[in-house]
């Protein structure tokens, strides 16, 4: 297991017009053998730190570190930071076999022998019977392929595990199953994850604590208890707010409130304040005191804090 920390992190799409600001200086930090969750609203940039982190995107700025080393920098072999996506046609080929598919990241460092009884180790660890490691993917279904996705990037012997909405696609009765799996395989092995999610509800269950993502950047960190208990950050209130307790008819309310933004005021492109400004109920309230949160950007970092607010206007904010 190991500690990932993701530093200052910008990645930019585009150019000129077509620019898009994915990430915009993200700080996040996965203590070893932790699971941190990650949750936002579609387009927050999510799935773009997450593939910057295994270095599928370029970090336009910034870094991630292994254990204090570039994570990026890393040389070949087996790599040991592996990602499971939201479709599982993304890791498993529909040629191959899944016993195929879940060998093939062993191929250079195992015999054919240790490799199959790795294989059936792993697939029984995700709970897929190892006597169907010779049916093709397409015999399984979608949560059976998510564990056996979840099972191929085991095989690399990873530090650390990103799972990019892995039941995002998958029926709510598979999904608890799926979680259970991965919560479990977690516990037994160690690894530390990043555990992606639009649903409060599911990073709730499965993490540590949680990242709060809004517009690129990482707006609340904190222990998963302390955050839904107390969030501090007037997105996270609002996401919250908006988060049907089980049982309760699901409200109709935003993820956050569009608050106006005042006329001559910050519009969604001002880059140099903070970015929640104009939904920002609280800074609808401040008046002048409110010209710092245009004019400076609050930013959690990666550093051991606890509990952690990107605003001016909470305690222990990072100013
Ligand atoms: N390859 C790309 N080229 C250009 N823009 C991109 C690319 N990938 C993502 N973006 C943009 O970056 C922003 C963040 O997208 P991202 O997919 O990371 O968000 P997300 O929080 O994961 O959302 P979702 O859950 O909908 O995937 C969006 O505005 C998106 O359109």
């Amino acid at each position: 297991m190991s500690r990932l920390e993701v530093v200052d992190a910008d990645v930019t799409f585009g150019h000129g017009a077509d620019r898009t600001v994915a990430v915009a200086g993200a700080n996040l930090a996965v203590p070893a053998g932790a699971v941190i969750g990650l949750v936002g609203e579609s387009g927050s940039g999510k799935s773009t730190l997450a593939r910057a982190i295994v270095g599928l995107v370029p970090l336009t700025r910034g870094s991630v570190r292994l254990d204090g080393r570039d994570a990026l920098r890393s040389g070949r072999g087996p790599r040991p930071i592996q990602m499971v996506f939201q479709e599982p046609s993304s890791s498993l080929d529909p040629r191959m076999t899944i016993g195929e598919s879940v060998g093939e990241p062993m191929v250079r460092r195992l015999s054919r022998a240790a490799r199959t009884a790795k294989v059936a180790e792993l697939l029984g660890l995700v709970g897929i019977d190892p006597a169907r490691a010779l049916h093709r993917p397409a015999a399984f279904s979608g949560g059976q392929k998510q564990r056996i996705a979840l099972a191929r990037a085991l095989a690399a012997e990873p530090s650390v595990v990103i799972a990019d909405e892995i039941t995002s696609a998958l029926d709510v009765s598979v999904q608890g199953t799926v979680l259970n799996v991965v919560r479990e395989v977690q516990r037994a092995l160690g690894f530390s994850m990043l555990f992606i999610s639009h649903d409060f509800a599911v990073v709730r269950y499965i993490s540590d604590a949680i990242g709060v993502m809004y517009r690129g950047k990482i707006v609340e960190l904190a222990p998963t208890e302390d955050l839904v208990g107390s969030p501090q950050h007037p997105y996270t209130q609002a996401l919250l707010a908006s988060v049907p307790r089980l049982g309760a008819p699901r409200t109709a309310a935003p993820a956050a409130p569009a608050a106006p933004a005042a006329p001559d005021g910050p519009d969604e492109q001002s880059t140099a304040g903070c970015g929640f400004v104009a939904r920002c109920g609280r800074y609808a309230e401040l008046g002048p005191a409110g010209r710092r949160c245009v004019e400076d950007d609050p930013l959690v970092d990666a550093a051991q804090r606890l509990h952690q607010a990107a605003c001016h206007w909470v305690a222990g904010a990072v100013l």
